[in-house]
């Protein structure tokens, strides 16, 4: 039976992850923390202790408004840290561009297509930032910028960062809590998309 690592940012997002494992799956569920940098330091630490053969980085995400609704479950094709790089002002210039590496990690086809089967199920890009995106200026931006994106995180390239260094597949799994735009907290719905969240989790095994 393979071994999957499972971080989480926040212990909400673990405790709906646990709950939805079914017995009998070798999943570790850990807490990487609130960013990429710290998602990143955790990451490597559990890769270093065990050997995994899939790490997913799973919790809640903003959503773009027209590729996905509130509640929904979005699978990454391609994990994108997408405020690496130089911002001009009038554009922003990506690290492969400066020269130094890569701001995306791609994902296994198959273990997308696991998730794909499920209704409100969305696969794309899920872009990965440390400040939450919070004009729809911004969010249109970052939709032009990244045409196939689905969705925003805060940890997913940290996790992926740490999980390309051991050679380890890696995936994030998020459920729509909000959309990605103008800041509206009291709007945001993570009770239910935790719901979601834990409901996804029957797929992995
Ligand atoms: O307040 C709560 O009860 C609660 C329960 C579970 C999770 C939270 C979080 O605040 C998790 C923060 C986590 O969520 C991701 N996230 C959610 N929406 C966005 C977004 O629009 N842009 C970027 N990231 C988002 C992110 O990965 C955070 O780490 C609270």
């Amino acid at each position: 039976m393979r071994k999957i690592l499972i971080m989480t940012a926040v212990d909400a997002e673990r405790e709906a992850v646990k709950a939805g494992i079914h017995e009998g799956v070798d999943v570790t569920v850990e807490l990487a923390g609130v960013g990429p940098a710290q998602a990143a330091a955790r990451t490597a630490i559990q890769l270093a202790k065990q050997n995994y053969d899939l790490v997913i980085n799973a919790g809640i995400a903003g959503g773009f408004r027209e590729k996905v609704q509130l509640e929904d479950i979005v699978v990454s094709t391609t994990i994108q840290a997408a405020d690496l790089g130089a911002d001009t002002g009038e554009q922003f210039i990506p690290v492969e561009e400066l020269g130094f590496g890569s701001s995306s990690i791609e994902c296994l086809e198959n273990e997308v297509d696991r998730f794909a089967e499920l209704e409100n199920v969305f696969t794309g890009r899920i872009i990965t930032k440390s400040t939450v995106t919070g004009t729809d200026e911004e969010a249109k931006r970052l939709q032009v910028r990244y045409d196939d994106a689905v969705a925003e995180g805060m940890e997913g390239f940290g996790v992926a960062t740490a999980a390309k260094e051991f050679g380890v597949p890696v995936l994030e799994v998020r459920a729509i809590s909000n959309y990605i735009g103008k800041r509206e907290r009291e709007k945001w719905k993570i009770k239910e998309a935790l719901v979601s969240l834990k409901q996804v989790m029957e797929v992995v095994r």
